[in-house]
């Protein structure tokens, strides 16, 4: 089975929703027109790193971002990985992935598990307590938030529980590129999967993002790859490599489960 998915790798105007409503619906569109079955957008993309206002930035329940992403996917027929969001949930604030599907309903809900202290997450937000994995369209899907890939064993839960496509979405700074990089690559040998991986590109008043989204395929080969530019990614995946390389180096049935 094969799926053309965009990823958005766009620039997040600094505290400003409202333009990044606008340049989100503009970028779908965009991207549709290319194509795509799925489109996949970075980390916060409503607020960027402006977490000193989320008091008066942050979406209730992200209510009018679900309406907003809904609308949007329905109209057009495609399914949105929806980045993350800035959400004022009960408990306090979330950095939360949401994703609807190509009629509009919400299929997914994610916060943030692990906070990123040196950008000071954790002092204006709240940890997650979702599972990451979801079913889109039929395929067994997880998603994760730029830090997360930092930690093999909770992607490698979503591995064991099935998962063939680990859509990832981030704010991840130029110094570290590098490391976002082999991140990506590893746990995509390591899990046998897709990774799908969107990161914003342009800067904020504290750091430099570094575009490079990239698809890399079960076997560790980039399938597609951003520069460091506002630029829409498509990348085609076929799922059927997923079960081939599987197959070919068994990983999942050799593990040794009760040594670790
Ligand atoms: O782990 C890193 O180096 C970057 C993480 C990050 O920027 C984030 O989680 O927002």
């Amino acid at each position: 089975m094969k799926k053309k998915i965009a990823l958005i790798q766009m620039d997040v105007t600094y505290g400003d929703p409202k333009v990044n409503f606008a340049r989100v619906s503009k970028r779908v569109m965009d991207a549709v027109q290319t194509g795509a079955d799925i489109v996949v957008l970075p980390e916060l993309w409503d607020t960027g790193y402006d977490l000193e206002r989320l008091d008066v930035l942050a979406d209730k329940d992200a209510k009018a971002t679900i309406e907003f992403l809904s609308d949007l996917a329905k109209e057009l027929n495609v399914v949105i990985v929806g980045g993350s969001v800035a959400e004022q949930a009960d408990d306090g604030k979330r950095n939360t992935m949401l994703v609807v599907d190509q009629n509009g309903q919400l299929i997914h809900k994610y916060s943030k598990l692990h906070l990123f202290q040196l950008m000071d997450e954790h002092l204006h937000l709240v940890e997650g307590q979702d599972e990451a994995d979801f079913e889109l369209n039929g395929v067994p899907s997880a998603g994760f938030i730029c830090y997360d890939i930092r930690f093999p064993e909770w992607l490698r839960k979503s591995a064991v529980n099935g998962a063939k496509v680990m859509y990832v979405v981030a704010e991840w700074p130029k110094p570290r590129i590098d490391h976002w990089r082999t991140l990506l690559q590893a746990r995509a040998i390591e899990n046998q999967c897709f990774v799908v991986a969107c990161n914003r590109a342009g800067s904020d008043p504290n750091n430099e993002f570094g575009g490079m989204s990239l698809v890399v395929d079960p076997w560790g080969e980039i399938v597609k790859e951003g520069g460091s530019e506002e630029k829409i990614i498509l990348a085609e995946i076929d799922l059927d490599k997923v079960d081939e390389v599987r197959r070919r180096i068994p990983v999942f049935r050799d593990r040794r489960e009760e040594w670790y």
